[in-house]
């Protein structure tokens, strides 16, 4: 096809679908430039029925994590850090409509719901990537924070994803389109991680690491659980499988990181994830902490986002 950019103009677009050093959300499918109207179901938002550039053109920070009540919470505690007008109650739902999905914007950031599990973040992506492309969003980054099981590590721990690898200990991700199984890379971006990790050594009593994450498409067998309705194997199988694990890498296990590395590497989103951990697995199977624990641990990944966001912020004002 021929390039509608004049020929001194071309130079300025790279493979990365950079323009003029923006940065653009890409989607990859020649369907969607011949509907005449998208619409984003399980978000409830459409590009007939919402000016999305208006409402989502100035989006820098998408965080992502599977519980609406701490999507919420995030997007309140981004709104009093980042010092923006008004209070708790203008923070409403964008997706009210649907039940599906949470989403909160507050300044640059958007905080959305994804569920449990690969099959629910993924058709949350779908949308939230085209809804970014629609709105002409650029240089956006992108983190899932979350929760997860830790491997030879104290509970509370956060873990900065260096890989995310599959059941195997493999950096895939396998998705069956038709009746073929195509391999995606769980590459996420290096700079970005070690950014994190930078960001984490100033915040004080947080144990922080790198390290690899396994996604799991299961909470209790696929996660080598002995607590579950259904267990066939052994508490010695249970300790050696992650074991195994742990030489491999891993450090924590989790359900979503696989695909979201994987969509958001092909469509040129910065991506990270940073989960903190509930139980050592190597201990035990059930998460037994009290409700107040389990809200603060919940808060660790969010406060170290929250540092970052505001780090990037200053920088990005210091140079305009
Ligand atoms: O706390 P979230 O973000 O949901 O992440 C983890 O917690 C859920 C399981 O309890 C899975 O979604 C897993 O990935
Ligand atoms: O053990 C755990 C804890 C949280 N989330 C998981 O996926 N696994």
């Amino acid at each position: 096809m021929a390039s509608i950019l004049p020929a001194s103009n071309r130079s300025m677009i790279s493979d990365k679908n950079t323009y003029a050093g923006k940065r653009f959300v890409h989607v990859k499918n020649p369907y969607l430039d011949t509907m005449d109207e998208d619409i984003l179901y399980h978000l409830d938002l459409g590009t007939k029925t919402h000016n999305l550039p208006a409402m989502f053109g100035d989006v820098k920070f998408v965080c992502v994590g599977g519980s609406p009540n701490r999507m919420k919470a995030f997007a309140v505690f981004m709104h009093k850090e980042l010092g923006l007008k008004g209070g708790e109650e203008d923070i409403k739902d964008i997706c009210a409509g649907t039940d599906r999905y949470c989403m909160f914007k507050t300044g640059p950031v958007l905080s959305i719901s994804h569920g449990m599990g690969i099959p629910s973040i993924s058709i949350m992506l779908h949308e939230l990537i085209k809804l970014l492309h629609h709105a002409r969003c650029c240089d956006v980054t992108i983190i899932r924070i979350g929760t997860s099981g830790g491997i030879g590590i104290a509970p509370g721990s956060v873990v900065i994803t260096d890989t995310a690898v599959d059941s195997f200990f493999k950096p895939r991700f396998e998705q069956v389109i038709l009746d073929n199984i195509v391999t995606r890379s769980t590459e996420l971006d290096k700079e970005l991680a070690e950014e994190l990790f930078n960001c984490s050594k100033e915040i004080p009593n947080i144990p922080t690491l790198m390290g690899h994450t396994m996604c799991t498409y299961d909470f209790y067998e696929g996660q080598g659980r002995l607590d579950g309705a259904l267990c066939s194997f052994s508490r010695e199988k249970k300790l050696d499988y992650l074991k195994r694990a742990y030489k491999a890498g891993v450090r924590n296990i989790e359900m979503e990181s696989t695909v979201f590395a994987a969509m958001c590497g092909l469509c040129g989103l910065k991506a990270a994830v940073v989960c903190v951990t509930l139980l050592d697995r190597l201990n035990c199977d059930q998460i037994n902490l009290s409700h107040d624990i389990l809200v603060e641990y919940q808060q660790r990944p969010q406060l170290l986002i929250s540092n970052f966001i505001k780090k990037q912020l200053r920088l990005r004002d210091q140079m305009l």
